[in-house]
């Protein structure tokens, strides 16, 4: 075994951006740095104090072939090696199947270093050693271009490919006849001896799991399992997505990833205010309504829900001149007053959460009766008696809080 030579690449920055934190991405098997262009495109523009490493695999895009076999160990020294090259410190680290594979590694062996660990599609095991080392034997005898149509149902969604208009997932296809046969082969070798499953426990690293809906090669359950396994991590599912979520759901990859980054740092205090939005939004909706809306997120929504997480929920919602109890009261009243009533289940469950009594709701909806007209207030109270006939949302830590 030895350490095979890798190649990185740091995408520029923005000229006036205070460069203040390092990401690294890392790729699955088979394609290269064009796997998180979109997604690092995004991450530019939401995230522009940001210095993006992209690392390539032995034998894929910029990195030499390996000239003997490696190990997924030996592959996170040889990424470790490129990050030092390019400044070294502490850093944010994504990848995807093999490349957070390869992450997971790193996280495992040089905890200091990782601040956060997303894993996209992946596992600490992947598939069968036996089907990896068929799989290194097709391609020593076959060469990379007798994968590309079972690739292309692995990677992508059905109908994806016909769908996309961006092209990505042509241009990721077509880079797999580039990619240096006899590396792809030892990367199956190293993916068939690889299993950290027993090391999960000690994780210490924030951790992000994220799974496509479709995936055959890490399904959902398989990636909810690792969440399970890995103390303290956070789990979604990009719906209508395959193996290459990233590269189909770029802006919500993207998206997922802003909020582990910044997320507040230890002594509580938010980086930015995409990730206090995130924070108070989590708190008043609670989680699960949030986890479905990040899953539930397209690229036609990606900015929409940006603009919500930081304007309403960063901005507004964070402002010290009102309690959250108080908001509620004003976001209850005009909600019902105005006909919003598709929005309302939300805020009586939020407005439980924030500290208000079913009694004070009904006093709030009374009020608005006599202001807004009778008929107004009956299918608000229509609706609050569904609510009220569920469990008090269990998620209320944050009764009588403060702002912020
Ligand atoms: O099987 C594939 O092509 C997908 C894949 C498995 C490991 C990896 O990195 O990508």
């Amino acid at each position: 075994m030895s350490i095979p030579r890798l190649h990185g690449s740091v995408l520029p920055v923005a000229p006036a951006a205070a460069v203040s934190e390092l990401l690294v991405l890392l790729p699955s098997l088979g394609t290269g740095s064009e796997l998180w262009a979109g997604a690092a495109a995004e991450l530019r523009r939401s995230c522009p104090s940001l210095r993006i490493l992209r690392i390539d695999l032995p034998g894929h895009g910029g990195s030499p072939a390996a000239r003997e076999p490696f190990t997924v160990g030996d592959l996170a020294t040889a990424a470790l090696r490129v990050v030092d090259e390019v400044g070294g410190g502490s850093f944010h680290l994504a990848g995807v199947s093999l490349g957070a594979a390869v992450a997971l590694e790193l996280a495992l062996g040089v905890p200091d270093r990782v601040r956060t660990l997303a894993m996209f599609c992946s596992g600490a095991r992947i598939g069968e050693p036996a089907a990896w080392r068929a799989r290194a034997e097709q391609v020593r005898g076959s060469g990379t271009a007798s994968l590309v149509t079972g690739s292309a149902g692995r990677w992508f969604a059905p109908g994806f490919l016909e769908t996309d208009a961006t092209g990505a997932g042509a241009r990721l296809l077509g880079s797999l006849l580039d990619v240096n046969d006899a590396s792809y082969a030892s990367c199956c070798d190293a993916l068939a001896e690889f299993d950290r499953t027993p090391d999960l426990a000690r994780l210490a690293v924030p951790t992000l799991v994220v799974s496509g809906e479709h995936d055959p090669v890490t399904p959902p359950e398989s990636m909810r399992g690792l969440a399970d396994a890995v103390p303290g991590a956070r789990y979604a599912e990009l719906e209508g997505a395959s193996h290459l979520a990233v590269a189909e759901q770029p802006a919500v990859a993207a998206a997922l990833l802003s909020e582990l980054i910044e997320q507040p740092a230890g002594n509580g205090e938010h980086t930015t205010t995409f990730a206090r939005g995130m924070t108070v939004r989590r708190e008043v909706l609670g989680n699960t309504h949030v986890d479905a809306a990040i899953a539930g997120t397209t690229d036609a929504t990606a900015a929409f829900q940006d603009f919500l997480t930081r304007y309403a929920w960063g901005d507004v919602w964070s402002r010290p001149g009102l309690s959250r109890r108080d908001r509620s009261i004003a976001t209850l009243a005009v909600l019902v007053a105005d006909g919003h009533l598709h929005e309302l289940q939300m805020h009586l469950r939020a407005a439980q959460r924030n500290g208000l009594t079913r009694d004070e709701i009904a006093e709030v909806l009374m009020h608005v009766a006599l202001y807004a007209g009778l008929p107004a207030a009956n299918a608000a109270f229509g609706i609050a008696k569904d609510v009220f006939a569920e469990p008090a949302p269990d998620d209320t830590r944050n009764e009588g809080a403060p702002n912020g």
